[in-house]
């Protein structure tokens, strides 16, 4: 995935602009790039909302966003100034149909030279896509050298991100598609590419003649904080599973792509995901968990259950797992649990690789499991389990040993933010860490018959206290396939 880190000149247009994403994530994400020499000094970003700003209205509600939300070693006052000068607003609806009210936003595109490479990034609610789209093919904005940028999620069931799919694609080309999923930005989810392809000591034994099961875990410890109103309608699977964790999965179980070129990858990435067996709605009880949290105890405070947050009834669920199977030779009959959780008794990102045991007459009994465990944040590395000898036996007796490793870059400097790669792709026209069209569909299509099966309550609902793990219920899940959650693991 080698690729230059210069970017040519660029206007960033982000529809979304007073949003929590543009102020938490991606105008950081810019600043950060600025900061480490990757933006040129004449690329502009410019706000769009129905808010009425001016545009030093709006620079000083950005100025605030990067004293918060910056890592205090990446303040600098100077350069915050510098970042700044970049920004324009312009109050935009971007549903609006009259020629009028867009001639704010020409003319301050007008400003730049026609050929500049422009990027509209759809920082709203998906529902806005395809009218957004028509409105800027209306008004002449999209030049050959535009992009478009799509924030998750990719509508709600297949038929909406079908019908999403088509709408952009009504008024932009596929190669100037770019839909987003954070998580591939991530510097350690692109490292299971590395660690499984660039190491024999892994890629020899990634099958299920060795492998026993695969973990992919999200939790978290925030709830649903400012973001209720969208969280209600989505819920874990939706909001983790269906795009998220489906990606590290298919990173997980791709067979070795031709090479490491944008359709290489994602053609391997599709494959997985089209192979994964469908769960049928009478085995959606047996195959998945959902649950929500309940008041509990967090960091010794009380904290209130998602009803009581969200001030209303609800059968939302805040955590979920699947158990999926990938049928294809490799991976056969190997489970792989996916799992997310809101209000987590701690924040963990990673994938738990279980190895069989070896059986052996040698030590007179087994050892334990090889374990690899990938963390993907925070802590961000890797852990390998080995059984070694036990240096105080006489005998050959085994005992736990391991071996751990760190992501970090070598000059101390922090793991880049997701969104500070992705944005800089869209900007270079380099979409191998952004989803495909068929990608999106195909992982809607898996996950389709449990969210009716769910929407229509044949799936009891289960509870957790805010702290915890998740559902009592969770342990009996992995149990009947033979497995454990990492946190019950002795390794
Ligand atoms: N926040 C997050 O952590 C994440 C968010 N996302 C997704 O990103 C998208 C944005 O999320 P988030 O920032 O949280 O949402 P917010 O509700 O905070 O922001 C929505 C933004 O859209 C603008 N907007 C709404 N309607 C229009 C319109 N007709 N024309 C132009 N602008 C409009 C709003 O401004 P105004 O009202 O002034 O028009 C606001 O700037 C959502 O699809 C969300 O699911 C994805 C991953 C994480
Ligand atoms: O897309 C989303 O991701 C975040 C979790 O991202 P992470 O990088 O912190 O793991 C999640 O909180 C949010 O609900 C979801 O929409």
């Amino acid at each position: 995935m080698a690729h230059s880190q210069q970017t040519a000149p660029f206007d960033y247009v982000i529809f979304g602009a007073t949003g929590d994403l543009t102020m938490r994530k991606l105008l950081p994400a810019l600043y950060n790039q600025l900061r480490i020499g990757h933006v040129p000094e004449d690329a502009r970003i410019i706000g769009t909302a129905r808010s009425e700003l001016s545009t030093e209205e709006y620079r000083t509600r950005a100025q605030e966003a990067l004293e918060h939300f910056l890592p205090a070693p990446h303040k600098d006052a100077a350069l915050i100034e510098r970042f700044l000068k970049k920004i324009h607003y312009v109050t935009l609806d971007g549903t609006k149909e009259d020629p009028a009210s867009w001639d704010d936003l020409h003319t301050v595109l007008k400003q730049s030279p026609a050929d500049r490479i422009r990027v509209f990034y759809f920082s709203t609610a998906p529902q806005l896509f395809e009218a957004i789209s028509e409105n800027l093919h209306r008004f002449s904005f999209i030049t050959p050298q535009s992009r478009v940028v799509l924030e998750k999620p990719i509508g709600t069931d297949s038929a909406s991100a079908r019908a999403i799919n088509e709408g952009v694609s009504r008024f932009f080309k596929e190669e100037q598609i770019f839909r987003i999923d954070h998580y591939l930005g991530k510097e350690t989810v692109q490292d299971i590419i590395a660690l499984r392809f660039a190491n024999p000591v892994f890629n020899a034994v990634w099958s299920a003649e060795h492998i026993q099961s695969i973990q992919i875990t999200a939790a978290e410890t925030v709830g649903v904080e400012g973001r209720a109103a969208y969280y209600d309608t989505s819920g874990a699977l939706r909001d983790m599973i269906q795009n998220h964790l489906l990606q590290v999965l298919s990173l997980c179980a791709m067979e070795a792509p031709a090479d490491l070129g944008a359709d290489s990858v994602r053609d391997a990435k599709v494959k997985v995901l089209k192979a994964l067996r469908p769960i049928p709605p009478e085995k959606v009880a047996s195959e998945t968990l959902r649950a929500q949290y309940i008041t509990g105890t967090m960091d010794d405070v009380k904290v209130p259950g998602y009803l009581e947050e969200l001030g209303d009834n609800s059968n939302t669920e805040t955590y979920a797992v699947m158990r999926a199977y990938v049928d294809t030779p490799r991976w056969k009959d190997v489970p792989f649990y996916i799992r997310t959780a809101k209000r987590s008794h701690k924040k963990v990102s990673e994938v738990v690789v279980t190895f069989k045991k070896t059986a052996s007459s040698l030590f007179g009994k087994d050892g334990e499991h090889n374990r690899l465990v990938i963390r993907l944040q925070p802590n961000e590395g890797f852990g390998l389990a080995l059984n070694i000898k036990n240096p105080s036996a006489a005998d050959f007796s085994l005992q736990h040993g391991a071996m751990d490793g760190r992501f970090a870059p070598a000059d101390g400097s922090l793991i880049p933010d997701s969104y500070e790669r992705l944005m800089l792709d869209a900007v270079r026209g380099y979409p191998a860490l952004f989803i495909r069209r068929d990608e999106v569909e195909a992982a809607w299509a898996w996950v389709e018959p449990t969210l009716q099966t769910w929407a229509a309550n044949k799936v009891p609902m289960t509870h957790y206290p805010a702290g915890s793990y998740g559902p009592k219920e969770a342990r009996a899940f992995i149990a009947t396939t033979g497995d454990a959650w990492h946190e019950d693991m002795k390794n």
